[in-house]
């Protein structure tokens, strides 16, 4: 048995190739056990390969998964235990539940499989149900049901049997903006309150940063990034992780004698700032103010301005760069209009150019 320091997952060097294409690089990660997971990135980035491998769906081409100390996958030595010997909840975005069977019979059906004897299932099945707040509606079938009410569904029959690991593969996206918000807190207060170990799968940003105790960026087959969700906001690790989480706007800047100008312009957008010619700034939306413009101060154009109750949402242009930024400004700011952009310094963050990396030192904000 692991100790209680030990994760409850651990991945090493896990990869996937379907024939010559790689598809997931060199993925390791650990999850403590009680913590959330969330695996954040856009289409195609390989989130969902990297939840079939440690569901057993698939074999892994390279690397190792633990769960609970116990090797599950591991292609050096050939070994890998299927999906029902795993014993993990799962929960798809389409659901996966028997329409015609009972909700009952839905929720039931992990605790067959462990054997679990009839009385028992019915008392745990009870509980579960009203966890996630179906109690009366056992009987009822998921053809009849709402679509956020299947989805409570496959989370009491992810839960019933109370495995090591949940996995949730992007549950939500099938649910309309409001009944998701509302799943979220219903999906964080269950996962809370039942101490749950997680792993999820989102392209939703606000999701992961709303669910996950770290949050693990990935692009192309790798993790960019991986981190809670204040520490990715605060420090993200690159340009793409930082424009991904829609940070800001990542400026190219290049050094001169009166300080950082936008490349390509006489632009003066910060001082001080890397030991380096050439870099990449990243203006975040958080920390931007609007001013108005003045000589030596960087300056942008109102494209677009909208309301919203609690102040006025701007989309400016910087040089050719568009920035979401929300200002509390009571007065509405006119698309057309020049302003003033004001970042203070520690709020800035620098990256290296790619042509000319920075010393490391230098990689944080000046
Ligand atoms: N059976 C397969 N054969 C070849 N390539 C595949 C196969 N399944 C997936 N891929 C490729 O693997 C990559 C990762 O796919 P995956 O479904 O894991 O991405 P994802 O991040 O979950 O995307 P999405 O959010 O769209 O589901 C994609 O480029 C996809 O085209």
């Amino acid at each position: 048995m692991p100790s209680d320091s030990s994760p409850a997952v651990s991945v090493r060097g896990l990869g996937l190739c379907y024939g010559r294409a790689r598809i997931l690089d060199d993925v390791g990660f650990d999850v403590a056990p009680g913590k959330v997971l969330a695996l954040l990135g856009p289409s195609g980035c390989g989130k969902t390969t990297l939840l079939q491998l440690l569901a057993g769906l698939l074999a892994p081409s390279a690397g190792r998964i633990e769960i609970l100390g116990a090797p599950v996958a591991d292609a050096a030595l050939g070994r890998f235990v299927p999906p029902e010997a795993r014993g993990l909840g799962m929960v798809f975005q389409d659901y996966a539940l028997w329409p015609h069977m009972s909700v009952a019979a839905n929720v039931a059906f992990p605790l067959e499989m462990r054997g679990v004897p009839a009385a028992e299932r019915r008392v745990r099945v009870a509980v579960a149900l009203e966890r996630v707040g179906l109690g009366a509606m056992a009987e009822r079938r998921p053809s009849d049901m709402s679509g956020g009410q299947q989805q409570r569904v496959a989370l009491a029959r992810a839960i019933v049997a109370e495995p090591p690991l949940v996995l949730f593969d992007e549950p939500l996206s099938n649910l309309d903006p409001e009944l998701r918000e509302a799943m979220v807190g219903e999906i964080g207060a269950l996962v809370a309150q039942l101490g749950l170990t997680a792993i999820y799968v989102t392209h939703d940003r606000t999701e992961a940063f709303a669910l996950a105790d770290e949050v693990a960026v990935m692009r192309g087959g790798r993790i960019a990034q991986l981190a809670a969700p204040e520490a990715l906001i605060a420090a993200p690790a690159s340009p793409e992780v930082a424009e991904f989480l829609n940070l800001g706007c990542v400026l190219p800047v290049r050094r001169a004698p009166e300080g950082w100008l936008i490349d390509g312009t006489a632009m003066l957008v910060a001082t001080g700032g890397p030991d380096a010619q050439a870099a990449r700034l990243l203006l975040p939306r958080r920390a931007t103010l609007i001013g108005p413009a003045v000589e030596g101060r960087p300056r942008a154009d109102v494209v677009a301005a909208r309301f919203r109750g609690d102040g006025h949402v701007l989309t400016l242009r910087i040089c050719g760069t568009e920035l979401d930024i929300q200002v509390t400004s009571p007065r509405r700011v006119a698309p057309g209009e020049v302003v003033g952009l004001f970042c203070p310094p520690q709020d800035l963050r620098w990256f290296a150019d790619p042509t000319t990396p920075l010393p490391a030192a230098s990689s944080v904000a000046a």
